[in-house]
């Protein structure tokens, strides 16, 4: 699962590193059951076994139980290890500065968010948890408010229900890229993950190094958000006609979500009630991804008996959102991510530009795999558009050299996998930010007699149709990476001439960190970073991108293209996908 090309190889083998844990008197029932249960399935065995987790385009991620391809206590004190000793090095006062920790409704979340804190305190660094489960945007936010060292968030995100993961931050507030995380994880693989040392929690309280946060860091953010909204006479006064119904997909977003879109003006919001309540299971989604039309139906029934304007959905750790928007007909539309940014992208740099407030160095960033359909409407700013590796602590990263070397002024982030970020006291994708925002978007079309989706209606006309698409395989355990690498060498070293009959004219491949011309041959150097990434652009404009997955078994094809009608562009989007299936096929 290792995004990276060059995937570390763990030099034990599956079975020896079977008998350091079967070897354990120690293991937590759970896991020592479910060791009883491996010992009859070497498949399942060797998949828990034979490689430890690594860090990914969101930091760590894997099934929850036993083994060192597993998240489990071990696994976490083991990441937390690495982390604690950089912080030695870094000396005292980074230890005193400390690490903010908060975690998601996942089962083992708030355990997990306790083991790193005992890790940390057993080296006397001090860290802040939250008193219950917070938001993945609300802790890059306390990292930079309480200008601690690091943060953890515990979390799989959008993943199934038996995953976990955790993702790490800098001090920046922005999740570690991999120069920083790569330290750490080489770190954590030298220890012995059954050794690390640990402190006991009433420890941590009575030596000061554990301080429970919660409510004062809420009104902090809260206070934050309130700068997100542009227009505050449209909000309140459009907002008091307007009913929105939200669902937090049973993770983290209802708690700060309500109360911020009810200081936006917006008073009528309507939690999903089967949805609202933390847990685990996820029971009424399939996926608890707002990227899945399926995850938003249950918001959508409720929006019908109510005629609400507008649907919002986030994910258990509340960085992505998805939305429906109510057509003249009744039925509810759903957006996709790369529209959703390009109705708020569109929505933001108009209302800067009438209140002649766009800055002169505005700056726009999202990754490569989403659409131009954000390019064309910076353009028309004269904004410029920054293209980064997927994975938002690329932006974060773009948006502290943009401070560093204030040069730029960052006005929005997106990715099309459903995050958004406005105003960079957070330095993550950030739903809270999102929902305001779109709300806000929502608000502005109404005023018109409109809704967003006429609003992308008439973007389209102006730009032209882009349509996006994306298509996952999904492979599972050690088979199953080697089908991904197989496909992406078939990708790299087989290049098709054509998709959907229109020439490919220019390659990138982002592991050897080249773009070539097609027709001469030339080669350039691409100036991002290493990663498995192919990018094909055909003559029309038209793109193909595939990758695998960072923090799912998955290899994923990304195609964007534009048309002068719906149809047409949805038909070359047929065509181009159907000569990426022949050539999986082939
Ligand atoms: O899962 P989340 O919401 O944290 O989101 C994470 O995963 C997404 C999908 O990544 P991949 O295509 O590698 O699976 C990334 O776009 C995003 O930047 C990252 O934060
Ligand atoms: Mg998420």
């Amino acid at each position: 699962m290792d995004e990276r090309y060059a995937k570390k190889e763990n030099v034990m083998t599956w079975q020896e590193n079977y008998a350091v844990w079967q070897a354990r008197p120690d293991l937590p029932a759970d896991l020592q059951a479910e060791m009883e249960t491996l010992a009859q399935d070497d498949q399942a065995a060797e998949d828990a076994f034979y490689q430890p987790l690594s860090f990914g385009t969101a930091g760590m991620r894997g099934i929850m139980g036993a083994g060192i391809n597993r998240m489990n206590i071990y696994t976490v004190r083991q990441a937390t290890e690495g982390l604690a000793r950089l912080m030695d090095k870094r000396g005292a006062k980074v230890k005193a500065r400390g690490v903010v920790i908060s975690y998601d409704s996942r089962h083992h979340s708030q355990e997990f968010a306790f083991e790193a804190a005992r890790v940390l305190g057993a080296h006397g660094i001090k860290t802040y948890v939250f008193e219950s489960l917070r938001p993945t945007p609300e802790l890059s936010f306390t990292v930079r408010y309480l200008h601690a060292f690091a943060g953890i968030m515990i979390t799989a995100s959008h993943n199934p229900k038996a995953y976990n993961g955790y993702k790490i931050y800098g001090e920046d507030g922005g999740q570690m890229p991999p120069a920083e995380s790569d330290i750490i994880t080489n770190s954590s693989r030298q220890t012995d993950a059954f050794v690390v040392p640990v402190m006991s929690v009433a420890d941590l309280k009575e030596q000061d190094l554990l301080t429970i946060i919660g409510q004062d860091i809420d009104k902090a953010y809260l206070d934050a958000i309130k700068t997100v909204t542009i227009n505050p006479t449209l909000t309140e006064q459009v907002g008091a006609d307007m009913t929105l119904v939200y669902s937090p997909l049973h993770g983290t977003g209802a708690q700060l979500a309500g109360p911020a879109l009810k200081q936006a003006g917006f008073q009528h919001v309507q939690m999903v009630p089967e949805q609202v309540e933390p847990d685990g299971d996820f029971p009424t989604v399939e996926l608890p991804n707002p990227e899945s039309a399926q995850a938003l139906s249950m918001g959508i029934d409720l929006a019908k008996q109510t005629d609400a304007d507008v649907v919002i959905a986030v994910d258990p750790d509340a960085d992505r959102m998805g939305v429906a928007v109510r057509q003249p007909s009744g039925d509810y539309q759903l957006l996709t991510g790369n529209q959703i940014a390009a109705v708020m992208l569109n929505y933001l740099l108009t209302a800067l530009a009438d209140a002649d407030n766009l800055p002169a160095n505005g700056a726009v960033v999202k990754s490569i795999v989403s659409s131009e359909f954000a390019t064309a409407i910076a353009e028309h700013y004269d904004v410029e558009m920054f293209n980064v590796l997927t994975g938002f602590k690329y932006i974060a990263e773009k948006i502290q050299r943009f401070e560093d070397k204030g040069d730029h002024t960052f006005l929005f982030g997106f990715e099309e996998s459903y995050g958004y970020l406005v105003k960079s006291f957070t330095r993550d994708k950030d739903s809270i930010q999102a929902t305001v925002l779109f709300a806000e978007v929502a608000a502005y079309y109404k005023a018109q007699g409109k809704t967003v989706y006429d609003g992308l209606q008439a973007l389209f006309e102006q730009y032209g149709y882009f349509v996006e698409d994306t298509k996952a395989l999904t492979f599972t355990g050690v088979d199953g990476a080697e089908k991904i690498a197989n496909l992406m060498a078939k990708f790299r070293d087989e290049t098709p001439v054509a998709f959907g009959g229109v020439d490919v004219v220019k390659v990138e491949d982002f592991a050897n960190q080249k773009e070539t011309t097609v027709a001469t041959g030339v080669q350039h150097k691409l100036s991002l970073p290493k990663a498995n990434v192919l990018k094909y652009w055909l003559a029309d404009g038209s793109w193909v991108a595939v990758r695998p997955s960072g923090t799912e078994p998955k290899i994923k094809f990304y195609v964007g293209t534009k048309g002068n009608t719906p149809e047409a562009a949805q038909a070359e989007l047929a065509a181009i996908k159907a000569t990426i299936q022949e050539h999986i096929d082939a």
